[in-house]
């Protein structure tokens, strides 16, 4: 039989790079928490706001009409103090003094692994929500801002395009996703990228060349393809995966082959503006799945979303591996390079 706990007082937090859709979790987490009758404190970002022992009591009020609004109303933020035991010994003394018998926090690996830290101090119950545009949680198909985020790229590139075309241009777009590919790699197949560059082709396949030697094959490959094309060209490349990122790509290729190239950092455009209905509707279901998990007495849990239905994954899981790019998408574009070759 599920274990029902009796639960007063709920925390929350958003935490790590902010991701469009954690209003509209908030928001779903008091509404539940409400209709249980548990109150909800929200503290201000991130973990600062533990430590600090800043927090809001979150009313209906507060959370209406917030579904639709990128950023998050709590804030966020990067809190290196909640990586030192001082740290933590102060997040768990607010947590004690304010009474609070479980914490929800939406953010990304780094935000679960602090909430792991927290929990071996804290008896009380922690449960995480995926809440990252880079999409790398271990464990959930989605997480909350992922979709909104490659849209938003995909405008852009839409954009780009344009104007690329226009002036039979050369474009580098660089993309976020810290370490893993998955903007990259779904918004390169979108936009119908002619090169996508990214940790999960381009670094494998050419582990052991050089940098010039990546450098002239990557050259020989627009050489190749853009004679007698008169179009546009674009590639996304994955941040972090070249040093000095596009713009340095852009001169190289300049000074090395004389390709002519312009860079587009998309940065920080990516992580704003208004969800979209996944991220919407991703992040209502967790955060109502998350207040259930809670009354149900569970702890140390990721909500996740798997198959199209809520699912519980150890937070020790959801952070021992960075959930890779799909090999079917890896090998789609592969096919779509394939094909394209052939007409040119
Ligand atoms: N090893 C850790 N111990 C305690 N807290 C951590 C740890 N790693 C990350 N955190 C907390 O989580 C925050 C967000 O982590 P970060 O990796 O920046 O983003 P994300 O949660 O999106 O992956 C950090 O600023 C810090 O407060
Ligand atoms: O805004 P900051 O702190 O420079 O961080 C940039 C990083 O944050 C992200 O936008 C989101 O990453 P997290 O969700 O893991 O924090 C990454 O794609 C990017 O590398």
């Amino acid at each position: 039989m599920t274990k029902i706990m009796t639960i007063k007082h709920i925390g929350i937090l958003t935490s790590g790079g902010d991701a469009p859709g954690m209003n509209a979790a908030i928001r779903a987490i008091v509404i539940a928490a409400h209709h249980y009758k548990i109150a909800v404190f929200g503290f201000y970002a991130g973990f600062n706001g533990l430590i600090d022992d800043e927090s809001v009591l979150l009313s209906d009020k507060a959370v209406a009409h917030i579904i639709h609004k990128g950023g998050t109303i709590l804030k966020s933020a990067r809190c290196p103090t909640m990586k030192t035991s001082l740290g933590i010994a102060q997040a768990t003394s607010t947590l004690m003094k304010e009474k609070i018998d479980g914490l929800i926090v939406i953010g990304g690996d780094g935000s679960f692994t602090g909430l792991l830290a927290l929990q071996k101090q804290w008896s009380g119950q922690v449960i995480g929500i995926p809440g990252t545009i880079d999409n790398d949680i271990d464990g959930s198909d989605f997480s909350i801002g992922f979709s909104t985020a490659i849209n938003t790229a995909i405008e852009a590139i839409d954009k780009i395009r344009d104007t690329a075309e226009a002036f039979e241009r050369i474009f580098i777009v660089e993309l976020m996703g810290r370490n893993s590919g998955h903007i990259t790699y779904n918004v390169g197949i979108a936009c119908a990228a002619e090169q996508i560059i990214s940790f999960e082709n381009f670094a494998t396949k050419n582990q052991t060349a050089s940098e010039q030697e990546k450098l002239l094959a990557l050259a020989k490959e627009i050489k190749l393809a853009q004679a007698n094309r008169h179009a546009s060209y674009i590639i996304v490349l994955a941040e972090n995966l070249w040093q000095g990122g596009a713009t340095a790509l852009a001169q190289q290729l300049q000074t090395l082959a004389n390709i002519d190239c312009t860079a587009c950092i998309l940065g920080h455009i990516q992580r704003g503006g208004s969800p979209v209905a996944k991220d919407r509707i991703l992040a209502t279901k967790l955060g109502v799945g998350a207040v259930q998990a809670m009354i149900a007495g569970k702890s140390n849990i990721m909500i996740a979303e798997q198959n199209n239905a809520v699912a519980h994954v150890a937070l020790q899981t959801a952070i021992m591996h960075q959930q890779g790019v799909s090999n079917n998408l890896v090998q789609a574009q592969e096919n779509i390079l394939a094909l394209t070759a052939q007409r040119l």
